[in-house]
């Protein structure tokens, strides 16, 4: 069986937000959605791989790129015309994509 992983990176550019509990949604690929709820993920950057900060997996929820919308984006804090144009950036060729909602470790 496969264990959870125990680790998730996150651009250096939006670890202060993840860190100060302003973001609370990430939204990754297939590859990237293996998370469980109820599990603790260290947060590391990913351009040098250094920790940030925990975060507590609240659920995963598969969603299509054509859903993703205001709320999300608040959740993200990123605006919605400017996160979806990231999300095409780095998955150029996915429509199915995952919402992991998470909690900062205090
Ligand atoms: C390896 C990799 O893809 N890493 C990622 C992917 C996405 N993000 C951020 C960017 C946006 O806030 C959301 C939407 O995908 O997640 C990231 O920080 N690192």
């Amino acid at each position: 069986m496969n264990q959870a992983p125990t680790k998730i990176t996150f651009f250096e550019w939006l670890t202060p937000l993840v860190a100060s509990g302003k973001k609370t949604i990430t939204i990754r690929d297939e590859s990237e959605s293996h998370y469980v709820p109820g599990t603790r993920v260290d947060v590391h950057t990913l351009e040098k791989d250094k920790y940030v900060c925990q975060i507590d997996i609240v659920s995963v929820e598969k969603i299509g790129f054509d859903d993703i919308n205001e709320e999300h984006a608040a959740q993200e804090f990123i605006p919605l015309e400017e996160l979806k144009p990231l999300i095409r950036e780095i998955y150029p060729n996915d429509e199915d994509f995952y919402v992991i909602t998470y909690t900062l470790v205090a």
